[in-house]
C-alpha cells in the first residue's frame, strides 16, 4: 500500500532524509524520532507536498513523481498545522476536500465528524474555531475518499481528552484496512493504536518490510 525506495532530500548543506526505504501493509506505524530529525520533513515527501531529491515512492502501486494525481487520490495528509482558509466554513472545506478527491461526503465521513462532535462548528468559519476543532476538522477530513493511506503528522497535538479517545478509536479501526502512518511523540497514543514504532534512524539505508 506505501512503498519508498531510497528517498533523500536536503535543506542546503543539511541531508536531513538519508535513502530512506520502507514498504508498509496495512496496519499503524508511528514514526519516533527527536525534534528536527525529519519527521514532517518524511510525511511531506509522501503526501507529494515536497519533492523528494531523489528517490519514489508509491501510493497503492501509483508512483507519485508519474502519476501524481491518482498516488494523491488514495492518500490524506493531515499537517501538524492547519493550514485552512480562514474565511471558509466547516462544511465548506469538508465539500472542498471532495469536490478535491473527485467523491462526495459518505456516511462514513458524517460519522467522523459527528464522533468529533463537530456538527455543531459546521456553520462557523474555519478562522473562527479554535485550534483543535480545526485539528479535528482537519482529521476528519482524512476520511474523505476512503484513502488507502493516511500520513497524519502529530495528530494528538492539541485534542481534548474526548477527542484524544475518539482519534484512538477511529484510528484502531481505519488501520484494518488502510495505512495509518503517524508522526508521534506520544507514546502512549501509539499504544493505545496498536501502532508499530518506527524509529527515525531504522529507515535509512535497506528497505524495511513493515
Ligand atoms: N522548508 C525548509 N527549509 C529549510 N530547512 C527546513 C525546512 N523544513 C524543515 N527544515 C529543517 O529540516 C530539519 C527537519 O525538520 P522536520 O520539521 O522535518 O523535523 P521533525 O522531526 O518533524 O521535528 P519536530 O519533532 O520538532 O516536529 C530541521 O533541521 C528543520 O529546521
Amino acid at each position: 500500500m506505501l512503498r519508498v525506495e531510497q528517498v533523500c532530500k536536503s535543506y542546503g548543506a543539511r541531508k536531513v532524509l538519508r535513502s530512506i526505504s520502507l514498504t508498509c501493509q496495512r496496519g499503524a506505524y508511528m514514526l519516533r524520532g527527536p525534534n528536527g530529525v525529519g519527521k514532517s520533513t518524511l510525511l511531506r515527501v509522501l503526501a507529494g507536498v515536497t519533492p523528494p531529491d531523489s528517490g519514489a515512492v508509491w501510493i497503492d502501486g501509483h508512483a507519485l513523481h508519474q502519476e501524481p494525481i491518482r498516488a494523491k487520490l488514495r492518500l490524506a495528509y493531515a499537517p501538524d498545522e492547519c493550514p485552512i482558509y480562514p474565511f471558509i466554513t466547516g462544511s465548506e472545506l469538508l465539500a472542498f476536500v471532495a469536490q478535491a478527491k473527485r467523491c462526495s461526503l459518505t456516511p462514513q465521513v458524517h460519522a467522523v465528524v459527528e464522533r468529533f462532535g463537530l456538527d455543531r462548528h459546521l456553520g462557523t468559519r474555519c478562522g473562527d474555531m479554535s485550534l483543535g476543532t480545526q485539528k479535528k476538522l482537519m482529521l476528519a477530513a482524512a476520511w474523505i475518499g476512503e484513502p488507502s493511506v493516511l500520513l497524519l503528522d502529530e495528530p494528538s497535538n492539541g485534542l481534548d481528552v474526548a477527542a484524544h479517545a475518539v482519534l484512538v478509536d477511529l484510528l484502531r479501526e481505519k488501520s484494518a484496512k488502510a495505512v495509518v502512518f503517524v508522526s508521534s511523540h506520544d507514546q502512549a497514543f501509539a499504544r493505545a493504536v496498536g501502532a508499530q514504532v518506527l524509529t527515525f534512524d531504522s529507515l535509512s539505508g535497506p528497505a524495511a518490510e513493515l
